[in-house]
């Protein structure tokens, strides 16, 4: 068995605001069967610290950025964890980076600074007797795992996943000195990044392997347009970037056997949930395609472009019922939408149960991103036979197959595509989708075809097993 530390800011179930949650996750359980022995290093916020009931300490800091603190070892759902027990750092209830006010904690380069030193040092120390040959960690939040482990004399191989390169973990450079990083790397080959201090510079800069959660977002990284004033690094780093496909929980998201939604496994199946999602959010019959959406509200998600191309939806007898939470100004407009329009309902909030039976129930899940590294919802649709409308964009480029003329000509297309991402091309993407919908034989083969997608993690995990045993090969 290979032993793999993964350093991750949240993971699911215990602690989640979005897909990197689901990643960290799900990986242990997709990589145990490739002889990979993982274990997630994550900080101990009260969710998590209740769900580590009988974790033992295994490590004690005299101070760990400002206080004492501890290091626990358990098992939580599933997961072989380490936790650091650190009030001063994590006791914190809810969204593990805002404060009630709704912004980002003041300390938070602090706070992940300390998750990534905890993860050098076990890196260089082990912990409990277990002793990883690979660290990876997880975006900005383990950016600094690299710096820590040069201070501590070196370790093990690093990995690092960029999920979302919109998160640098930038900062200023007068707290180089509260991040215990060493002055003499604030240079262009270390942690500097456009006048300060980037986490995730440290991390791309540092790493020994790149990784990103999809092959069209490893290109795109590398371009002004997607790489966030990062795309010269990534360039610098192309050999050591590869993409790797995500996959989701097929067994959390199964149609045939999901608690949360009347089970399915066809099309006839599936009318059941569409029906009782329509009662739920007070939606009338019409003779389209019942559109969901489930998404952080943000501008990377595109859902203003939604807002613009939404007439030509309900033109044709569709409808919109979405969930989702976020930026204020989205979450206003698609309220009073859903208040001024009886074809379409808005839930703002987060709520798992109230996704599972949108995906269910909806006859096309949009997603509109302008950028998507990976994205899971079209996967989650893919699989519930709820059909993708994605940008051409990261990983919607390569997990949905366009019905173009051709492949729907062959009888392979699973979703729709649009390009460039903007409210003209989605509007033509919608009235495309009505137009399928119409042609109810073509529409069952669209269901049956992305129902049988694969979108598992067997293929990916076998690429980070390979990427694990690739690293820690003896020369
Ligand atoms: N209001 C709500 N209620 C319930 N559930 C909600 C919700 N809003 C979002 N979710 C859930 O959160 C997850 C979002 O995952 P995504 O991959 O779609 O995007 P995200 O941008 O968070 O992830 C980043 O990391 C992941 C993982 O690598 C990449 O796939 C992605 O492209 C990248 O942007 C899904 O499981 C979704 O169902």
């Amino acid at each position: 068995m290979i032993r793999v530390l993964s350093v991750a800011s949240e993971c699911a179930p215990l602690v989640k605001t979005g897909g990197l949650a689901d990643v960290a996750g799900a990986l242990p359980a997709a990589l145990r069967p490739e002889g990979v022995d993982m274990r997630t290093l994550l900080p101990g916020y009260p969710a998590v610290m209740s769900a580590l009931r009988d974790g033992a300490e295994i490590g004690r800091f005299d101070d760990l950025f400002g206080s004492p603190a501890r290091l626990l070892a358990g098992q939580a759902a599933g997961l072989d964890l380490l936790v650091i027990d650190a009030p001063h750092l994590f006791g914190r209830a809810g969204n593990p980076y805002l404060g009630p006010d709704g912004r980002d904690w003041p300390d938070n380069p602090e706070r992940f600074a300390a998750l990534s030193w905890v993860g050098a040092h076990v890196g260089v120390h082990g912990a409990g007797g277990w002793q990883p040959q690979v660290l990876h960690g997880h975006d900005w939040q383990a950016g600094f795992v690299t710096e820590y482990l040069r201070q501590m004399g070196g370790g093990p191989a690093t990995v690092l996943t960029v999920h979302n390169i919109a998160f640098t973990g930038a900062t200023a450079a007068w707290r180089m000195h509260s991040l215990r990083l060493d002055p003499g790397r604030f240079t262009v080959d270390g942690y500097e990044y456009w006048g300060g201090i980037s986490a995730l510079k440290a991390g791309l800069m540092g790493a020994d392997a790149l990784t990103t959660v999809s092959p069209t977002y490893a290109e795109e990284l590398m371009t002004p347009e997607f790489g966030m004033g990062l795309d010269g690094v990534m360039r610098h780093r192309r050999e050591s970037l590869t993409g790797i496909l995500n996959g989701i929980d097929t067994d959390a998201w199964n149609p045939a056997a999901d608690p949360a939604v009347r089970p399915y496994r066809d099309l006839d199946g599936k009318a059941a949930n569409t029906a009782a999602l329509r009662a739920e959010m007070g939606l009338p019959d019409a003779d389209g395609p019942l559109c969901v959406i489930v998404s952080r509200m943000t501008h990377q998600k595109g859902l203003d472009l939604v807002l613009e191309a939404l007439p030509a939806l309900l033109d044709h007898g569709g409808r919109l019922a979405l969930l989702g939470s976020g930026d204020p100004t989205l979450e206003y407009a698609f309220r009073t939408l859903g208040e001024q329009n009886p074809h379409v309902a808005v839930r703002i909030g987060y709520d798992e149960g109230l996704s599972h039976r949108l995906i269910a129930g909806g006859d096309a899940i949009l997603v509109p991103s302008r950028f998507e590294p990976c994205g899971l919802t079209q996967m989650y649709g893919l699989r519930y036979g709820t059909i993708p409308v994605v940008g051409l964009t990261g990983g919607l480029a390569d997990t949905v197959i366009n019905a173009s003329p051709a492949a729907l000509a062959q009888g392979v297309a699973t979703g729709l595509q649009f390009s460039p991402v903007t409210a003209d091309a989605l509007r033509g993407a919608l009235v495309r989708l009505c137009l399928l919908y119409r042609d109810r034989e073509t529409w069952s083969r669209l269901v049956a075809n992305a129902m049988a997608q694969p979108v598992g993690w067997d293929q990916s995990a076998r690429a980070y097993a390979a990427l694990y045993a690739r690293l820690t090969a003896e020369p």
